[in-house]
């Protein structure tokens, strides 16, 4: 409730350590106003200036921001409450004041009551709760704008002044008679409607497709999945507003993901409205256009892009001159960059976070060479965790010469002699050195394994071995190199680092290019929301790997201020600077938005600058409207900035809104849409949805086809061709069919998830019955075609899921981190699924299919069909369901039949009867 003349300030801790410094007093003048007191100065808020109050999210403290007609206060240094606190007593105090008004001019009631009743009955429209404000502020005197105002809240209004207030009045302070009024109003348009939506966009629009158009709330969520008809939809609602002339087509905005899109919707909204793509007033655009648009308003010429922006390569390569230029110029800058590629490959996750062991064997390791030692090393050796794999790392990286588990011999007490494994045996002075799996307090992860580690130690003390000992607890906490260091400098064993031209010649290429990308992404969060290097070395302490992570930090900050000033130097900015710099000309009004009506597709892909990009638009104008449609489930943005929670929290990003739906897929028959719903839905935090398809299930549509490889990987290639000529001679024999339905050749995609994988390098080839496109899982987005072969559905760091995408560091600059592992990756999945309407070839490595595969038999049971490249059907083991049964003889000679999937699947039949000895099957995949 509100504390009339309270006095409000920032927590202690933000005046002391971030120097936050305001007070604010709502009524110390006047009940019209709040006086703000910041930087030395006092200005009077004045209610009826206020737009919004809300509060905001920032990095450390929450802030309330208080929005006037003028102006835009941030009032940070809060925390959670306090904020809610404030936020909810400045409504209070600004409804007070707009109750008082409504009082005092009673006279002018009427007419506002003329008003509404002419919104409801003469221009019979959909009314939105800003509609009856934008109808009633026409109206001169103060309770008219009271009425209007946009922080008018009807239920916070004295009983007493309701009871007096005409009946058409329940529609400002009773919402359920808007909301019955609408629900009626929906009913009667669909009818007086029905043949404008019979033939809208060339087909008749589905009943929910129909009320998203009518439906016109000032925000609008239209959740759809994949192939339901978002497009024809939006192209609906366009034409639907401009026959009831709702808004003037120049007050309209669309907003595409891509220029391919946009100029598609163009093209089919200019179709629709009969007029020329290029004669059409609606602006049909990409926010990048957009924003390069309102600054090129405003400041009469272009933005200057950076070079490298336009090129999809371009900024890639200029991150990577940075890490050149700083590793030459910076020797901390190098030092972190190289303990990063050699010591750091990737994120040392305790095995426990796995949900099996296989899940974890798959996580650390792409090969499984030399017995149980199964990762590799720079030194060129393989060893088994990926603690000792740093180890090794490091003592190449300083040229120390060493043996990994070298077979050392001792003599006990009694003087027998025996012989031990240590990890590490140093050559130049004998020393033995033993990496304990042991935390700091002294507890391994490991049965018995403590008494085993003092047994190892009593052992080399009897028998006069030179040992030292390291322990996870000081990988963990990062000491561990500089207890070798001190270890090793003390027995004489020189440390030379090695020249990081010959690092870099040793380096994997994998592991470089995936510390390219994951900086390419966290540049553009760090920039975006303003994060310091104390923020990430916060975050990084809530990470498994923390040493890692505090490394990363310092190198991705360092790179992103380079980054930063290389802008600065050239006179230029990025894409992301552009939408910033657009926003605030908005939000400062130096730009007029002319849009009533925004309508963003692929919301679901939406960043944080670019909802501010279209909140600062909605803003400046006070009744306009969003109506944002997309598909939680094909949110695969992430690494371009994205943050799905802007749409999974619609509501609390944009305020009151109708949410709707679109349930019914045009394009995957029901096998197909099921399966891919019950896959996607796996992930407990995607939105529930139900998919119904118009086209029957076509058993066995989806199909997988095992590859074996000759080497150490199968040529897809050439397993794709072969698939596609099977095709070609299958659909030959059905051709006429599909004729009779007016189409010359049926559609298929190639896709996959990176494009190394590209079979026909741009050379398509050609086919008698169908056409055949090619390209990335990511690209295929907003395509479809009768069938579609996935290729490398496996197992690996850059297979499916792709492991690489999924590293833990990402956590330190995304907003609201996903708990599910490999969530994105499911997502594109699906996304690759759902571009097939008759039929699904899974391509996968017959040695290591990607546990979706199995998640896929989970779903849909028998309805997945294995298969050879040529078409015969896989006997499919019954216990792990993604290897097949095939013939084995035991060491005696004696035949059974075993899964494909040995050792993970230990699944045996002996003569006939079946009998499973011990599945190490996949399982449901891990929440790390
Ligand atoms: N009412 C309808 N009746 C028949 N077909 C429709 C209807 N609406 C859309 N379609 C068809 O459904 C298919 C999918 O439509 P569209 O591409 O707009 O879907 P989408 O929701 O954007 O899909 P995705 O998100 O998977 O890219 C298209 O072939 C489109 O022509």
């Amino acid at each position: 409730m509100l504390k009339r003349a309270r006095t409000y300030r920032p927590g202690l801790f933000a005046r002391l350590f971030s120097g936050e410094n305001w007070k604010l007093t709502p009524g110390r003048r006047s009940t019209a106003g709040i006086c703000l007191a910041s930087g030395g100065g006092e200005t009077e808020l004045e209610c009826l200036d206020l737009e919004s109050v809300q509060t905001a999210k920032g990095v450390l403290w929450h802030a309330v921001e208080i929005r006037s007609r003028t102006r835009m206060d941030r009032l940070s240094g809060l925390g959670r409450s306090a904020a809610d606190e404030l936020a909810a007593d400045l409504v209070g105090f600004v409804n007070e004041y707009l109750g008082e008004l409504i009082r005092s001019e009673t006279n002018q009631l009427r007419e506002i009551d003329a008003r509404l009743g002419a919104v409801v009955t003469d221009n019979y429209r959909y009314l939105a709760h800003s509609d009856l404000g934008s109808a009633i502020a026409g109206v001169p005197g103060k309770a008219a704008t009271a009425f209007s105002h946009p922080m008018f809240d009807p239920r916070r209004m004295a009983q007493t002044l309701e009871a007096a207030l005409p009946a058409s009045y329940s529609f400002l302070t009773d919402p359920n008679v808007r909301h019955h009024y609408n629900e009626r109003f929906v009913v009667a348009e669909l009818a007086a409607f029905a043949a404008f939506f019979d033939d809208l966009d060339g087909r008749s629009l589905s009943g929910q497709q129909r009320e998203a158009c009518i439906r016109l709330e000032d925000s609008n969520l239209l959740i759809a999945s994949a192939g339901s008809g978002k497009s024809a939809t939006m192209v609906g609602k366009v034409a639907y507003v401009l026959e009831k002339k709702l808004v003037r087509p120049d007050e309209i905005l669309v907003l595409a993901f891509n220029k391919n899109a946009a100029d598609e919707l163009r093209e089919r909204i200019a179709r629709q409205l009969k007029v020329e793509p290029d004669k059409l007033q609606c602006r049909v655009t990409t926010f990048h256009a957009l924003g390069r648009g309102i600054i090129q308003e405003v400041d009469g010429r272009p933005p200057q892009l950076a070079n490298w922006v336009e090129h999809p390569a371009g900024e890639a390569k200029a991150i990577e001159e940075i890490i050149v230029e700083l590793a030459s110029s910076d020797r901390e800058f190098m030092r972190l960059w190289v303990d990063l590629l050699v010591v750091h490959p990737k994120a040392d996750i305790p095995r426990e976070t796995f949900d099996s062991e296989v899940d974890y064997q798959r996580y650390v390791t792409e090969r499984r060479t030399k017995g149980k030692a199964t990762i590799g090393s720079l030194a060129g050796i393989y060893v088994k965790s990926l603690q000792e794999q740093s180890i090794a790392n490091w003592l190449w990286l300083n040229s120390v010469a060493f043996e990994y588990e070298r077979q050392v011999q001792v003599r006990d007490a009694e003087g027998a002699v025996r012989h031990i494994h240590p990890d590490f045996y140093y050559l130049a002075t004998g020393t033995v050195h033993e990496h304990f799996a042991i935390d700091a307090n002294g507890a391994s992860p490991f049965k018995d394994y403590v008494d085993h580690a003092e047994a190892k130690r009593r052992d080399y003390q009897v028998g006069q071995k030179d040992f030292f000992e390291t322990r996870s607890a000081q990988a963990a906490d990062g000491t561990i190199f500089d207890v070798m260091r001190k270890q090793l400098e003390g027995r004489g064993i020189p440390l030379v680092a090695k020249q990081y031209s010959e690092i870099a010649k040793a380096l994997e290429p994998v592991v470089v290019k995936h510390y390219h990308q994951l900086i390419g992404t966290c540049i553009k969060h760090i920039r975006a929301n303003h994060l310091t290097l104390d923020i990430l070395l916060e975050r990084a302490q809530s990470l498994h790997d923390r040493e890692r992570a505090r490394i990363f930090s310092r190198v991705v900050y360092r790179i992103a201020e380079a980054y930063s000033q290389k802008l600065v130097d050239a006179g230029r900015i990025d894409f992301d600077s552009m939408i910033a710099d657009a926003t605030q000309l908005v939000e400062t009004k130096r730009y007029t938005s002319p849009y009533s009506l925004i309508l963003v597709d692929e919301f679901q892909d939406i960043s944080g600058p670019r909802a501010k990009l279209i909140k600062s638009l909605r803003d400046q104008k006070p009744f306009s409207k969003l109506f944002a449609v997309g598909d939680d489930w094909q949110s695969i943005y992430r690494f371009a900035g994205s943050d799905v929670t802007l749409f999974t929290r619609f509501e609390a990003n944009f305020g009151t809104s109708w949410q709707g739906r679109l349930e019914q897929t045009y394009r995957c028959n029901q096998l197909i849409a099921e399966t891919a719903a019950g896959f996607v839905q796996r992930n407990p935090e995607q939105l529930r949805k139900l998919v119904r398809s118009i086209r029957p299930a076509i058993p066995k549509s989806i199909r997988v086809i095992p590859i074996e490889g000759t080497k150490e990987r199968p040529d897809f290639g050439a397993a794709c061709l072969r698939l596609l000529s099977r095709l070609d001679v299958f659909l030959g024999s059905i051709a006429e069919q599909w004729r009779g339905t007016g189409r010359q050749k049926l559609k298929a995609l190639v896709l996959w998830r990176y494009n190394h994988l590209d079979p026909f390098a741009g050379r398509m080839p050609a086919f008698a019955h169908f056409e055949v496109s090619a390209l990335s899982f990511h690209r295929s987005k907003g395509l479809e075609a009768d069938y579609t072969i996935l290729l490398d559905i496996s197992e690996g760091d850059y297979g499916v899921p792709s492991r690489v995408e999924d590293d833990e560091l990402l956590n330190l600059v995304i907003p609201n981190p996903e708990t599910f592992a490999y969530a994105e990756e499911r997502r594109l999945f699906y996304v690759a699924l759902t571009r097939a309407s008759r039929g699904v070839f899974l391509l996968a490595d017959g040695a290591r299919p990607s546990r979706y595969i199995q998640e896929l038999c989970e779903v849909a049971g028998e309805e997945i069909r294995f298969e050879t490249i040529d078409g015969q059907a896989l006997q499919q083991c019954p216990a792990c369901r993604v290897g097949q049964l095939v013939e084995r003889k035991t060491k005696t000679g004696r035949s059974f039949v075993g899964c494909s999937q040995y050792p993970n699947c230990r699944h045996v039949v002996f003569s006939g009867k079946q009998k499973q000895i011990r599945s190490r099957a996949l399982r449901r995949p891990t929440v790390q």
